[in-house]
């Protein structure tokens, strides 16, 4: 544990420095009362203008990686309209809800909020023409985000990475179903050498959404899509009156901040949906089994895209993404397809019965991770009970008989339907909607 940690101290002040931007890249500085300045800088591969007003909203979400080094009490916002206020402060509470918690800090935070605010810009009306961008992350959501788009518009889409380092890259062109367009980022070095910092996980989304707006924008894009689920809706820790969720940037109240955000500050930017924001987990591993070119490519084990790039396998086998894909997965394929996907049956591994535990709320906490919800892993668990061969594995022989002294066969069948029926369409619009509707499951 650092010295900054031991104590518990927090800094003071988070400033945001000068922000640049020229020919298609642009500089952030940052300014830590207890660290000093930082700068993070951004290639979004193409050029053209960019309002100062939209380049303030990225500068604030980037800014959460070197805020949480300090995470100072009082952070002086730079000027935004109200929308873009209240994404910013939405961002540096609920974004790090699950920094402050398991750093050990006080939840809610009570951090202090400055800078000015602009008059309320008049509500843009947001038309977004132009291909859009289908935001890919190596895994499963991304592939049938794609078939959506691809099923509305009849021709394959154009996907679109954020990366910040090689192996990253080059993980993402391996696993994604055509050459995604790759948009630089680099992080202050400094800030991987800071002796005493806090750490912990940051809302990325916010960063990849806003980082995907200027480079749509700057290409004349249309809607900027990302493959977000309802289930990351659901907190991964619920109790004793503190909230906190490790997807808070994929969820629907952030999507929405955002999008006014956007739309405040830069009309003619592209908006951002989730083609898959109506849709469960399991209903997208239901539509993700018909999509069978991509089981030996696809990855959704987060060991691969860590910055230092020492991931050595496709699946390490020991974490909640490994477990909760398979969960999920496995009531739509069998075994052959299981060990082109996973090379071993993950149900089957000793190591990872207490995470299947977690994810079916068989112990305390669900996994800091991005997994579905608790009723449809659940769910996922009964369709498994009732599979030939799924039924015989260890996860499902241990788990099952537990499940069932709290639930009823039917209760479960009920979870099963309620997981995959679609929720209203929201705010993704209609053409994309039906277009998901038509995916074969
Ligand atoms: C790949 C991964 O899962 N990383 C999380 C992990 O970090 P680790 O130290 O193992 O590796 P790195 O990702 O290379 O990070 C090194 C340090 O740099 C910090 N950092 C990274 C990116 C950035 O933009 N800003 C940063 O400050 C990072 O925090 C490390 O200190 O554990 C970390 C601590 O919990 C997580 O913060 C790392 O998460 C990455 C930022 C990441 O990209 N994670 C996504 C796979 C992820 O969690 N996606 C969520 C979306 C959550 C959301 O609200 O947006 C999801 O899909 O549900
Ligand atoms: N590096 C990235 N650049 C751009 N968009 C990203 C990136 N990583 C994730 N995304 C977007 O955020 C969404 C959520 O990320 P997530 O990791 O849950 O999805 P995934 O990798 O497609 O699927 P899985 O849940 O199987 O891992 C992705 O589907 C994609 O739309």
């Amino acid at each position: 544990m650092t010295k900054a940690q031991d104590s518990k101290t927090r800094g003071e002040l988070f400033r945001f420095g000068p922000r640049t931007y020229a020919r298609g890249e642009a500089s952030f500085g940052f300014s830590c009362s207890r660290f000093g300045d930082f700068e993070e800088r951004v290639q979004f591969g193409a050029d053209g203008a960019v309002s100062d007003e939209l380049l303030a909203l990225l500068h604030v979400a980037l800014g959460v990686s070197t805020y949480k080094a300090a995470a100072a009490k009082t952070v002086e916002l730079p000027s935004l309209s109200p929308a873009g206020r209240a994404m910013a402060e939405a961002l540096y509470t609920e974004g790090l809800a699950e920094f402050f918690v398991r750093s050990g800090l006080d939840y809610p935070a009570g951090t202090e909020f400055r800078g000015p605010i602009q008059d309320a810009a008049a509500a843009a009306d947001v038309t977004a023409s132009g291909t859009p961008l289908v935001a890919f992350g190596g895994g499963k959501d991304s592939y049938v985000a794609g078939r959506i788009v691809e099923e509305a518009l009849g021709m394959p889409p154009q996907f679109a990475s954020v990366v910040m380092a090689q192996p990253v890259a080059d993980v993402l062109a391996k696993t994604a179903p055509a050459p995604p367009l790759l948009i630089w980022r680099s992080l202050d070095p400094k800030l991987m050498t800071l002796e005493c910092a806090f750490s912990g996980h940051v809302p990325i989304t916010a960063i990849n959404i806003l980082v995907l707006t200027i480079a749509g924008l700057l290409r004349g894009s249309g809607p900027i899509l990302f493959a977000n689920e309802r289930s990351a809706d659901e907190p991964t820790l619920n109790a004793g009156g503190i909230i906190a969720n490790h997807q808070y940037s994929k969820s629907s109240q952030f999507e929405a901040l955002v999008r006014a955000a956007v739309a405040e500050a830069a009309p003619a930017a592209p908006p951002t949906y989730s083609v898959l924001r109506p849709f469960s987990e399991l209903w997208i591993a239901s539509r993700f089994a018909e999509i069978e070119e991509a089981f030996p490519r696809f990855t959704s084990c987060n060991r691969n895209f860590r910055i230092a790039g020492d991931a050595d396998k496709r699946w390490c086998g020991e974490c909640a993404k490994c477990a909760f894909t398979s969960l999920v997965l496995s009531p739509f394929i069998g075994e052959e397809e299981a060990m082109t996907i996973f090379s071993r049956i993950m149900l089957d591994q000793d190591a990872l019965l207490p995470v299947y535990e977690e994810l079916c709320g068989l112990s305390q906490q669900k996994p800091w991770d991005c997994v579905g919800t608790i009723d449809e892993c659940q769910a996922a668990l009964f369709l498994l009970s009732r599979h030939p061969r799924w039924s015989e594995t260890k996860a499902v022989r241990a788990l099952m008989p537990r499940l069932l002294e709290g639930k009823s066969e039917a209760a479960l069948e009920a979870q099963v339907a309620a997981s995959m029926k679609p929720h209203p369409r929201g705010a993704l619009p209609e053409m994309l909607f039906n277009a998901a509707l038509r995916l074969p499951a």
